[in-house]
């Protein structure tokens, strides 16, 4: 049956991102406007997959997103791929056209996207349009939209060359995050395995809560998988909203659970007290690897 996948707007860099790792198949996408959408489609059965954005080079972990996947819903990760997230400025050039015929940046009264990628272009706003309003919107794509439905009200967006195309409007400016190599690391969830495709490298992601009182409890958690000489590529604190002070720990594991070694630092984890949940085993895909 062909499969359903859930994700921010035609145009976002989500559906970019998507629309790569699951090249040369035929899907029916199902497009929100909200990432809470997103995940409750899948939730909800009418979705296969939920596509989420995780991390950013410039503005590191998406922490609302990874909330949602420890508090909200459970939905097992199914893959990670990673994709550029390029951002451009976006408006009618004749609305803001200088003497030069160049576009005149400071008659710009706002300025809307998506806050990771509003955060993403910091530097570039403070130096060319320190006078606009900033306001934050669901997606780039929806951000692209708004402008393209108030012309001559003074507002630009940032988002991708495919919104601006699918609005008929133009690039401002291109390439505005503050640095290059801007890249966003991706989460397919959902209840089933994504076997499109092979990498030889798969993650485990799990959630440990250290026990109350314990000196040293992180220590030992880490020391498990160090002496294993098992490779940890993040590790994230999180809030688990129960009490002032107490945290989850995320991490991710550069290792598949039916490897030996793994489920064997999971249980010594577990003999010190410590709880832990999978959020997932699943291929990882690098850009290259997609192209
Ligand atoms: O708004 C979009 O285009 C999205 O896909 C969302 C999102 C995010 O939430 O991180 C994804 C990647 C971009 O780097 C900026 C924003």
């Amino acid at each position: 049956m062909m499969k359903t996948i859930a994700l921010l707007p035609a145009g976002s860099v989500s559906d970019e991102a998507a629309k790569q790792l699951f090249a040369g198949e035929t899907l029916n996408w199902k497009h929100h406007r909200l990432i809470s959408d997103v995940f409750l489609s899948t939730v909800n059965g009418i979705s296969d997959y939920s596509v989420i954005p995780m991390e950013n080079t410039i503005d590191g972990s998406v922490s609302l997103h990874l909330d949602w996947l420890v508090h909200e819903v459970d939905l097992p990760m199914q893959a990670e791929w990673v994709y550029p997230s390029i951002q451009n400025l976006i408006g009618r050039r004749e609305e803001f056209s200088g003497q030069s015929g160049e576009p005149d940046l400071t008659t710009i009264k706002k300025v809307i996207s998506h806050p990771v990628a509003m955060a993403q272009c910091t530097q570039f706003l403070r130096e060319h349009m320190p006078q606009a309003e900033k306001e934050h919107v669901g997606s780039t794509a929806e951000a692209v939209r708004i402008v393209s439905d108030h012309a001559g009200e003074g507002i630009a967006a940032i988002g991708t060359r495919s919104a601006a195309a699918n609005n008929g409007l133009d690039l401002l400016a291109t390439e505005v995050t503050d640095h290059d190599n801007n890249y966003t690391r991706f989460m397919l969830v959902g209840t089933e395995p994504y076997t499109a495709r092979q990498s030889d490298r798969v993650k485990t992601s799990i959630l440990i809560t250290l026990p109350e009182d314990y000196p040293g409890a992180l220590h030992q958690v880490l020391s498990a998988f160090a002496w294993r000489r098992i490779n940890l590529t993040r590790i994230e604190s999180r809030p688990t909203k129960k009490k002032l002070g107490s945290y989850y720990f995320y991490i991710e594991i550069e290792m598949s659970l039916d490897t030996v070694l793994l489920p064997a630092a999971l249980q010594e984890i577990e003999a010190i007290g410590c709880q832990i949940r999978i959020l997932g085993c699943y291929p990882s895909f690098t850009y290259e690897q997609l192209l």
